[in-house]
């Protein structure tokens, strides 16, 4: 697929009246030094981006935790030269303050911030457990795991701590992927350094920063490729707004008749004007839901705007037909559930003519049986897969990460852990559906799904089952809905 197959939208094309508020980019290691190098070209010195990281760091932490005694661990790079900055500002405001090196700095930037913190610093043996322990150890330059003395005397000051704030990154983090590079204790708060990294947002290393702030040093960040998924606006229908120009989506029902019924009754209510499911004569649901019998001039229908197929499709010849007839179509599509598994089943070749926006929304084993040869941490593999496929990939889970063949890609706040239940990946395909139909580009109709459903999971709370998803829907709505 090319970018222009990307950029072709639905004939009615609604796009303007979807917009999203300023999305968070999310900085690579390698986009965090070409900031850091912007930010010095413009005249700001490596001591002067410390100062305020330092700077900002330490207020977060005053708010957070108030005048808590802190222990601050420093190591030997930048990292850690904020560390002293953080100490310096928090004895200023008369917290009091210890401080711990792991080795003396070696950075100029750090050796100065060291110079200029007027309290004591020990050695980490000599260290003493405070009520607020501060990681400043490591920040992105973590090139491999922690030795095992360091390992456990942090694992040992962390269990004697009542708060427990990371500075940038857990040290033990690898920024980019995610992953632990050793089994290091959880944060209840990560202060991220002018922007957020991967890591605070990809599993595992998501759970161990807690909660995360960003502390803003000035940095511009322009066009990131990479963002945090934002909080959407949706334009409320104007007067002129009838239901097909609401957008039209057709669920195609299969052998499991309630899982198509929720992505129908989803796509309802994620605001689509006109649902119709095709072949589900038998299932019933909302009165308003149109139910169509399955044929080729159905399927045809020029006003459809979006096609979901896979929900309750199933895998025999009657969900192949559908699907070989799905994509013989040329409606911008979502394709979930049982369309993936016929996908990996007859192979990608499938998706060769496919010229429409389109949709996929696998979960891992999903993901992994499409894409068999590609391997890697979640971002690269979604990337490849997107690259790969000419389609824009939702790979689902508490990471959520969506990319587009032209190497755009988002994750998602940390989901609800109450999503892990059957039948909320239908309302999921449901809803992406409703926002292709009213004109989106794939990778912003995408996008807002997965914040709906995912804010929609949060108001639901514990115990929330798929249905009651597609309940909390019209409340996640009210708050994104704006005036057209
Ligand atoms: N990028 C930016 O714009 C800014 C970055 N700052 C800070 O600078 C940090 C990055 O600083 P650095 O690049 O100096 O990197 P770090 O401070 O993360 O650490 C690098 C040092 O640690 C050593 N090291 C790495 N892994 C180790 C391990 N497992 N055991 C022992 N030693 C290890 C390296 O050899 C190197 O000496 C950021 O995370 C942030 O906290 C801020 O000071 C100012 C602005
Ligand atoms: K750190």
């Amino acid at each position: 697929m090319t970018i222009s197959k990307l950029e072709t939208l639905p004939q009615h094309d609604r796009s303007i009246r979807s917009s999203a508020l300023n999305p968070r980019p999310i900085l690579r290691l390698q986009a965090m030094r070409a900031a850091e190098m912007a930010a010095m070209k413009c005249g700001s010195s490596v001591d002067d981006l410390m100062e305020k990281a330092g700077k900002v760091a330490a207020s977060i932490t005053r708010s957070f935790a108030g005048n808590m005694p802190a222990l601050i661990l420093c190591g030997p790079g930048n990292n850690g030269g904020d560390g002293y900055v953080v100490a310096r500002y928090l004895a200023e405001w008369g917290i009091p303050v210890s401080v711990a090196a792991y080795s003396e700095p070696k950075t100029d930037a750090a050796k100065k911030a060291r110079s200029l913190f007027s309290g004591k610093v020990t050695s980490l043996d000599e260290a003493e457990a405070a009520p607020l322990l501060i990681d400043a150890l490591f920040g992105v330059g973590m090139s491999r795991s922690l030795d095992n003395a360091l390992l456990s005397k942090l694992t040992a000051l962390s269990k004697a701590a009542s708060l427990r704030i990371a500075i940038d990154v857990p040290s033990g983090v690898d920024t980019d992927k995610g992953s632990l590079l050793s089994d290091i204790p959880a944060f209840d708060l990560t202060i991220a350094i002018g922007a957020l990294k991967p890591a605070h947002r990809l599993e595992p290393s998501a759970t161990i920063c807690g909660r995360v702030a960003v502390g803003d040093i000035d940095l511009t960040i322009s066009n990131p490729d990479l963002i945090e998924i934002p909080k959407p606006r949706l334009a409320a229908p104007t007067p002129a707004d009838y239901k097909y120009s609401r957008g039209y989506v057709a669920i195609t029902a299969g052998a499991m008749a309630g899982a198509s019924l929720l992505s129908a009754v989803a796509a309802q209510r994620a605001g689509a004007g006109y649902v119709a499911l095709l072949g589900g004569e038998t299932i019933s649901g909302p009165m308003a839901l149109v139910h169509r019998s399955w044929s080729r001039e159905a399927l045809a229908d020029e006003r459809i705007n979006a096609l979901v197929i896979g929900p309750g499709l199933g895998r025999d010849e009657l969900g192949v037909q559908r699907l070989s007839m799905a994509l013989d179509t040329s409606h911008p599509l979502v394709l979930d559930a049982d369309a993936l598994f016929l996908l990996s089943r007859e192979g990608l070749d499938c998706l060769r003519n496919i010229q429409q926006p389109t949709i996929i929304t696998p979960h891992e084993g999903e993901f992994k049986r499409l894409f068999e040869g590609i391997s890697g941490d979640k971002l690269t593999r979604v990337t490849k897969a997107a690259a790969l496929s000419g389609l824009v990939v939702v790979l689902k889970g508490a990471d959520t990460v969506i990319a587009t063949p032209d190497g755009r890609a988002a994750i998602s706040q940390p989901a609800v852990s109450w999503l892990a239940n059957a039948g909320t990946g239908d309302v999921l395909s449901g809803i992406c559906g409703a926002m292709l139909a009213r004109g989106m580009d794939p990778f912003d109709a995408a996008c807002t799904a997965v914040w709906l459903h995912g804010e929609a999971a949060r108001l639901a709370g514990p115990g929330m089952i798929a249905d009651d998803l597609i309940h909390h829907l019209r409340s996640a709505f009210v708050e994104v809905t704006v005036a057209s």
